[in-house]
């Protein structure tokens, strides 16, 4: 085993070796989870197990009847908050269990390249010199063909109207590294206002780091569910997976769109159209 873990990253291999993670979860974090079933915010309170070892479900009476929930616009529980948490949707069930297993062998198909924090990694994009604003299309072929499909279902359910992604990203977790990403806030100078992620293989939550105060919300991300963030989930708020969120092999596959400078009318959109043009053919 070996890793590539740099500064402030470590993994459980470099931490075996000697590397000292740096403590990450601030003593007096105040903890909120999302409701599986109902979308509230609720509290956590000292000493409750992990939400992702009980169902979190909210202390009011709340409709489980419906296998896709969508949770928009959080309201706040009984344990009622006072900060906006919105942008948040999560789709159960955009995948079966057959098309899981196929999808992962499709995706196990191509290498994996070691990256940070225990993280397996896949990219089909431009590549990207955030710091310097620079990109190259010279690599980039295509979005997978497995991806046709998730993409045009992903149009058909009309909550991400003319959803358009450039990219998909896939990500391998194992508990057994250690594998988590630090709380961040993903480009928005390429990337667009959505960020859509399907879960594959085990459930976790998605942590939302508020920016300045000790306050995070975890929300379910469950086995085959999608995850689409956007609003102030965001922009506002930091996202992360905590290393014990990951309880089993994970891969997550994030695809992201153009960001406005990008499209039409914007000062890059030539480029942009030849992303899109790029990331039409399924390869
Ligand atoms: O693994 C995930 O669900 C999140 C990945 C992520 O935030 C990222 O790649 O920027
Ligand atoms: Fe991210």
């Amino acid at each position: 085993m070996s890793c590539a873990c740099k500064g402030v990253r470590t993994c459980l291999f470099c931490e075996g070796k000697g590397a000292r993670p740096i403590l990450k979860q601030p003593q007096n974090e105040i903890q909120y989870y999302i409701c599986y079933k109902c979308g509230k915010i609720c509290k956590m309170n000292v000493g409750e197990p992990s939400p992702l070892a009980v169902e979190p479900f909210c202390q009011t009476a709340c409709d489980d009847t419906q296998s896709l929930i969508v949770c928009d616009d959080l309201v706040a529980g009984d344990n009622a908050c006072t900060f906006k948490f919105d942008g948040v949707k999560i789709i159960r069930n955009f995948v079966s269990f057959e098309e899981e297993k196929e999808l992962v062998s499709f995706i196990d198909s191509s290498q994996w390249v070691e990256s940070q924090s225990g993280r397996y990694k896949q990219d089909y994009g431009p590549k990207v010199n955030f710091k310097k604003r620079k990109l190259k299309t010279d690599t980039f072929y295509g979005l997978p063909k497995y991806t046709h499909t998730l993409l045009e279902r992903l149009e058909s359910l009309s909550v991400t109207p003319s959803f358009k992604p450039v990219e998909l990203c896939n990500l391998d977790y194992h508990p057994t590294r250690g594998s988590a990403i630090d709380p961040h806030f993903d480009d928005n100078w390429l990337w667009g206002d959505r960020l859509i992620t399907i879960n594959l293989l085990s459930s976790t939550l998605l942590s939302f780091n508020h920016p300045v105060d000790p306050l995070v919300v975890h929300v379910p991300h469950p086995r085959l569910s999608i995850v689409i963030i956007e609003g102030s989930a965001r922009y506002n708020w930091l996202h992360g997976i905590r290393r014990e969120n990951v309880t089993g092999r994970r891969v997550a596959m994030t695809f992201r769109e153009l960001s406005r400078e990008f499209s039409s009318g914007g000062s890059e959109e030539k480029l942009g159209e030849t992303l899109l043009s790029i990331a039409s053919n399924f390869i």
